[in-house]
């Protein structure tokens, strides 16, 4: 017997995260894993289930030498793995969707076209994410390719916030604020919606703080503003990638040091942030180890601007009633989340030490006006839940 089931697909720059979705119901999860260090030294990490063991080990460097090779080795672990799965629909996390894309699309030629072109402004994920199409078209020829987008959610945030106050023929050009990770905004606000509906209703900034790290305020549950920008290189500082900073420290890199764009791009995206400012590394779990003044100091910067951030989405929002955590540092580093809220009281935020201490789902205490939440965030199953619709769609009889 077979068994429907869809591939997600989320494809970084040296790393592919795979979910598989048996999809008979609503979406639930079989497996999920991640190969990473592709092109380099790879390593697979895969649970594939409650009655399995979680694989973990090296992997040959030819297993993962490319976003193709390394679909094959992880399709290879999955077939032997659920020898009955039937793929009927791939979904593809795409970083960038542009102007155009304000809801999953089935993949076309053309579109995959339109999404190579914005491969500039997303050069650590969309040149990725396009390779990790290609290759699942080929390897399953026949199922449904659903591509969703961190953008989407984002689109139709205020004018006032899609704008830069430059020329308005940029605007119509395609330069504006789209904001990014917006996947996981979808996952944590239809969380919120389902376990504090109030809230969700209310005015939530959600901190999505992993290797790449934004913050969004959400309306009812809708973007009204985000720290990323035109590109996933702006507002908060990342793993490798700078933040915001004054655009006149580009004119100085390229005027006064004579670097290329493409030495300054590849300076402000892959070596700066928390591993530019440490010196060490751009992983908080070793900057927390470390104790060193340099990874003090840039947890120290990482922590001073998500408050500024909190700040400025508040006062966009007219307010907050929540404040939420996700990715892998919010939802695991208690002591980032201890110091974005201390001394917060003015905004009504009080965390309560021992919840927070322990991953709580609410950290902050009974009597904070403004509710402190980690919700773990799942991109995967936002892709899983649009793969199966469009298999509805094209075949109303399958739900
Ligand atoms: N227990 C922990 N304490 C502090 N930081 C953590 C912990 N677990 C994971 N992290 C951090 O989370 C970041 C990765 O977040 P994640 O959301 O998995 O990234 P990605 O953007 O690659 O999906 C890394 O900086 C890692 O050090
Ligand atoms: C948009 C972005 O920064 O994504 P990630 O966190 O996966 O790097
Ligand atoms: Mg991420």
């Amino acid at each position: 017997m077979s068994r429907p089931v869809a591939l997600t697909l989320n494809a970084g720059s040296s790393s592919l995260k795979f979910g598989v979705f048996d999809i008979a119901g609503a979406p639930a999860e079989l497996a999920t894993g991640l190969i990473e260090k592709i092109g380099g030294q790879p390593r697979l990490r895969a649970s594939l289930g409650p009655d399995a063991d979680p694989v973990r080990r090296e992997l040959d460097p030819e297993e993962a030498r490319d976003h193709a090779s390394a679909l094959e080795t992880a399709l290879a672990l999955l077939r032997a793995h659920f020898p009955e799965a039937r793929a009927e629909a791939v979904g593809h996390r795409v970083v960038h969707g542009g102007p155009k894309y304000a809801e999953p699309v089935l993949v076309t030629p053309r579109m995959l076209d339109e999404l190579r072109q914005l491969s500039p402004f997303a050069p650590l994920h969309q040149p990725h994410n396009i390779s990790g199409i290609e290759a699942a078209v080929s390897a399953f020829p026949d199922a449904l390719q659903v591509a969703c987008f961190d953008t989407a959610f984002h689109r139709r945030h205020p004018k006032v916030n899609d704008v830069f106050a430059l020329p308005r023929e940029y605007y119509d050009k395609g330069v504006r604020r789209y904001g990014f990770h917006g996947l996981s905004y979808d996952y944590v606000a239809g969380e919120l919606r389902r376990v504090a509906p109030l809230l969700h209703a209310g005015r939530v900034v959600i901190a999505h703080l992993g290797n790449g790290a934004s913050m969004c305020g959400l309306l009812g549950g809708r973007s009204v503003a985000s720290t990323m920008g035109f590109t996933a290189l702006d507002g908060l500082p990342m793993g490798t990638r700078c933040g915001q900073i004054d655009p006149g420290v580009i004119f100085y890199m390229v005027q006064q040091e004579g670097k290329s764009i493409d030495e300054v791009r590849e300076l402000l995206y892959t070596r700066s942030g928390l591993l530019g400012l440490s010196g060490l590394s751009n992983d908080m779990r070793a900057l927390e180890a470390a104790g060193t003044p340099e990874a003090d100091e840039a947890i120290d910067y990482f922590v001073f601007r998500i408050r500024r951030e909190l700040g400025g989405l508040a006062a966009a929002l007219g307010g907050i009633d929540a404040l939420v955590f996700c990715g892998g540092i919010g939802e695991n580093s208690r002591r980032i989340r201890e110091r974005v809220c201390a001394g917060l009281d003015w905004i009504g935020i009080e965390i309560d030490r021992a919840r927070n201490a322990a991953n709580e789902r609410r950290i902050s205490t009974d009597l904070s006006r403004t509710h402190v939440l980690i919700v773990p965030t799942n991109e995967e199953i936002v892709i899983a839940r649009a793969a199966k619709r469009f298999l509805e769609e094209a075949s109303p009889a399958a739900g």
